[in-house]
């Protein structure tokens, strides 16, 4: 397991670009110092092998994973019943050792729990936002069994965010980018 300084957990709905902000904070700090951790690589690994699934095009973000998503988030509900941290314990485990994590994509209370359990003082939350046009545009739409059960909503009403950020517009993500910058400088320094 990595060594991490500081620990980023980033939750938000589908599509309003926690992906693509990770992404841009792991190429500000750069790879040597930071990591994007996915609670849903693991997930999606073991999801494959026992549905003899292609791994990669369930990584993807595309049209395939949408196809299975209602599924997977059934089938890793059973294996959370046993177990609430057993996909955050997976992705950390196999996670690159560089001072700067970033969860890309935190779902539950559980999830947050697990985390502050393990690393404590490390964790900072943020919540990513975006207008409903622009989530529609950039490809939601709203799917029964996806977008009202627990691991789109459970987080809808936690407030102990240490970051909200906005991400609806190049001024919104610059504005949330700095902010996120600022905090894991910070911490760094
Ligand atoms: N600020 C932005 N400017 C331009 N494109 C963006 C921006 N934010 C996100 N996108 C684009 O919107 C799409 C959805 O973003 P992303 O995959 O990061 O969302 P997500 O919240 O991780 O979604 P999901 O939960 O479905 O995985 C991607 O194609 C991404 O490139």
């Amino acid at each position: 397991m990595g060594a991490p300084t500081i620990i980023l957990l980033f939750s938000g709905k589908r599509k309003s670009g926690k992906d693509y902000i990770c992404e841009k904070i792991k190429s500000h700090f750069g790879v040597e110092k930071c990591t994007v951790v996915r609670i849903s690589g693991p997930l999606k690994g073991l999801y494959a092998k026992n549905h003899n699934l292609d791994f990669q095009e369930l990584l993807s973000d595309g049209p395939y994973k949408e196809n299975y998503r209602a599924d997977m988030i059934r089938w890793s509900d059973k294996i959370r019943e046993k177990e609430p941290g057993y996909f955050c314990k997976a992705a950390c485990d196999e996670a690159d050792l560089a001072p700067v994590w970033i969860v890309s994509d935190i779902r539950r209370k559980t999830d947050v729990q697990w985390f502050k359990s393990e690393y404590s003082d490390k964790i900072r939350t943020i919540r990513v936002e975006a207008d409903l046009d622009t989530r529609k545009n950039r490809g939601w739409i709203f799917t029964e069994g996806v977008d009202d059960v627990d691991s789109e909503c459970n987080l809808d009403d936690f407030s102990d965010w240490d970051l909200q950020i906005k991400n609806s517009n190049e001024t919104e993500l610059q504005s949330g980018l700095h902010k996120i910058t600022t905090l894991v400088n910070s911490v760094l320094m």
